[in-house]
């Protein structure tokens, strides 16, 4: 029998945050509790500052909480200081930035294998190749950043971040400065690595199209989650976000 937590790549007990002090302090998330299976894909939506992207960091380790646990492949990292961030932050995660957040210097090919050159790991070969091909820049791997579409740039990001073959890949409006084609090959190419490749991924996003990808669709409103749709279709996710600004 499979356990119920080795199926598990990150979960968050009852987290909470809040930002500043007294009258002025926002409480952006209010005991999240939260699961997100292997080889799954998740979009978070919600309404503009609902907490989206705080419990992308939070989950991450890139934010810390006030109270709760966040747990990656049963890692649980609340409580490690920095430097003992440092080594799940990268093992074990891999972040996708709207941004892209590439080095301008480097290739598209040293920009994939650059988590791995940093953590003193040699690219599993079969690996790199494999995700080369998935996200189609095997003609382009020579160029610099510059030299890329968006599009292109933001699927080096991606390649990127699936590079250490993390436990669980966190995309922050992964397609926020895309056009809808270069949207609709970030899209399908994190799909593949879901499908084909076996990676889980967590997306925050406000496009119902975009969300439509994912196997699941969480809903924030106020720090807490308020919905959650299975399959989500873009329509079912629009009337969704319809009923959630109504309810605001
Ligand atoms: N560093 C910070 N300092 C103070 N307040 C913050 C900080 N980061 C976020 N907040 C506040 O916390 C709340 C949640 O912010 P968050 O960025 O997580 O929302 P969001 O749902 O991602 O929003 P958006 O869709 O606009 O990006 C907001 O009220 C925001 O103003």
């Amino acid at each position: 029998m499979i356990s119920l937590v080795d199926t598990v790549a990150a979960r968050a007990v009852g987290i909470s945050k809040t930002y500043g002090h007294g009258p002025g302090a926002v409480t952006a998330l209010d005991r999240v509790s939260v699961e997100f299976v292997r080889g799954r894909f998740t979009a978070i939506m919600g309404p503009s500052g609902s907490g989206k992207s705080t419990l992308l960091h939070c989950l991450a380790g890139l934010d810390s909480v006030d109270e709760g646990a966040v747990e990656i492949a049963g890692t649980d990292l609340t409580g490690l200081d920095d430097r003992r961030l440092t080594r799940p932050r990268r093992d074990r995660i891999g972040f996708i930035f709207q941004s892209f957040n590439l080095l301008p210097t480097l290739s598209a090919a040293d920009n994939i294998r650059l988590p791995l050159a940093l953590a003193g790991r040699r690219p599993d070969r079969a690996w790199f190749e494999r995700l080369v091909d998935a996200v189609g820049l095997r003609d382009r791997l020579a160029h610099r950043p510059a030299e890329l579409s968006g599009g292109q740039q933001q699927r080096v990001a991606a390649a990127r971040a699936l590079a250490a073959q993390p436990e669980i890949v966190f995309a922050d409006e992964p397609t926020g400065n895309l056009d809808s084609a270069a949207r609709g090959d970030l899209l399908g190419f994190l799909r593949h690595c879901v499908d084909s490749l076996g990676q889980t991924i967590v997306m925050v996003t406000h496009d119902p199209v975009a969300a439509a990808y994912a196997d699941r669709a969480l809903f924030l409103a106020d720090g807490r989650i308020a919905d959650v749709l299975d399959a989500p279709t873009a329509e079912r996710v629009l009337d969704r976000m319809k009923s959630l600004a109504e309810v605001d």
